[in-house]
């Protein structure tokens, strides 16, 4: 089976591979209850099935990977279950950082992005922690949004823009476009290109304020039945090729113009 793996990386290896992709890592507690045990318990098996993604793209060289792991939104839910992911970005992130470990091996640079002053404070320095590990991993980037909305991410960025205009004394706002605004995203602020993938599992067909700036005019969408802890590369592979096969198409049909 490894060499299965390694084979079919190589094959799509040798094609086009998005820069950037992005995960909507949805069902994780449909996917725990369909196996009798309790919802929560799903975002362990979730995480480990990130870590297990993130090794494809990285074998694939694949530049960017940013994940969606808690929603602002998520603070409604049961405390017990906010405690336990909360308790997994505080040490599973700092392990991940360590050296032999994923992110070391790769050269990845971790970013956890979003409204951060919103999390315990224990978990705000373990992130620092992990963050601070891997400033100088440049081969590939791990963007982390928790807690996070698009919403709150847009907002963000228009103050900055503002913000930027008024110290160049630019007072009516006259200098703030497109491009002052998407240079203050988060995904900017790190380095992220523009966004190529989008996939969510779990059969759900939302955004759910999950990079909705970023999903731009040439971003292919994908919407996944499967949930989350159960996705491989046989759901992979599919995003894969769809990406090829348009990276194609753009390529013929510039050489026929
Ligand atoms: C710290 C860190 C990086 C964690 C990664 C672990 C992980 C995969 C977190 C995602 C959490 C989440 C809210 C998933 C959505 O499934 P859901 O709970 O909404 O499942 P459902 O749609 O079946 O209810």
């Amino acid at each position: 089976r490894r060499q299965l793996t390694h084979l079919l990386l190589s094959i799509i290896a040798t094609g086009p591979v998005p820069r950037h992709i992005a995960f909507e890592m949805d069902g994780n507690r449909r996917y725990a209850r369909s196996l009798g045990k309790e919802g929560k318990q799903g975002h362990g098996d979730g995480f480990r099935t990130l870590l297990r993604v993130l090794e494809l793209c990285l074998r694939l060289r694949i530049h960017s990977v940013t994940v969606y792991a808690f929603a602002i939104d998520n603070f409604n839910r049961p405390k017990e279950e906010v405690d336990a992911l909360m308790e997994m970005a505080e040490t599973r992130l700092v392990e991940i950082a360590e050296k032999g470990h994923l992110l070391d091996r790769y050269g990845v640079r971790l970013n956890v992005l979003g409204k951060r002053s919103l999390l315990p404070p224990k978990v705000q320095v373990a992130i620092e922690k992990a963050e601070y590990m891997t400033r100088h991993n440049n081969a590939a980037v791990l963007n982390v949004c928790a807690p996070y909305s698009s919403k709150h991410e847009i907002t963000t960025a228009v103050e900055s823009a503002v913000r930027e205009a008024l110290e160049n004394r630019d007072l009516d706002g006259s200098t703030i476009t497109e491009g002052t605004i998407e240079a203050q995203l988060s995904t900017s602020l790190v380095g992220s290109p523009p966004l190529d993938v989008f996939v969510r599992t779990s059969g759900v067909k939302r955004l759910s304020s999950f990079l909705t700036w970023q999903c731009n005019e040439n971003t292919q969408i994908h919407m996944v039945d499967t949930y989350w802890p159960d996705f491989g590369l046989r759901d992979f592979i599919p995003v894969l090729l769809q990406y090829q096969c348009k990276v194609w198409r753009e390529q013929g049909a510039s050489r026929s113009m």
